[in-house]
């Protein structure tokens, strides 16, 4: 299975439980890996039978401006299935930080793996 990864990606967006949170951004960082349906891309150089990275990136912060989440855990599942539905991945890792959201820890956050079902 071949495997489109993003690291690192830094997002910004309205999240959090706290009534401060749901009007002042945060920034985010996601590490995506993405499952391809076919490695056709491999052989053709053509990146219209690739999944373009830059494309997924863009989609996803387009997306985050838009909306309030109050948990990390309902932003990673919508990230997901944003990829499963929008770009065609039989598979996807999403995994989502908040950076200096608690004290003396430099990010927490969750890892969710979701497949398309069939
Ligand atoms: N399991 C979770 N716990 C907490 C979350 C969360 O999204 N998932 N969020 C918060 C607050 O918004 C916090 O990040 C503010 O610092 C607390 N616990």
């Amino acid at each position: 299975m071949d495997i489109i990864f993003i690291r690192e990606l830094k997002v910004t967006t309205l999240i959090g439980i706290y009534e401060r949170e749901k009007h002042v951004p945060q920034t985010l960082q996601l590490d995506l890996d993405i499952a391809l349906p076919n490695s056709r891309a491999c052989y053709s150089d053509d990146i219209n039978d690739a999944l373009d990275y830059a494309k997924v990136a863009q989609h996803i912060q387009t997306v985050l401006s838009e909306g309030h989440f109050s948990l990390v855990e309902t932003l990673a599942e919508h990230i997901a299935q944003i990829i499963l539905k929008d770009f065609n991945a039989p598979w996807v890792k999403v995994s989502v930080a908040k950076l200096q959201a608690i004290r003396n820890c430099r990010m927490v956050g969750i890892s969710i793996e979701r497949s398309q079902i069939r």
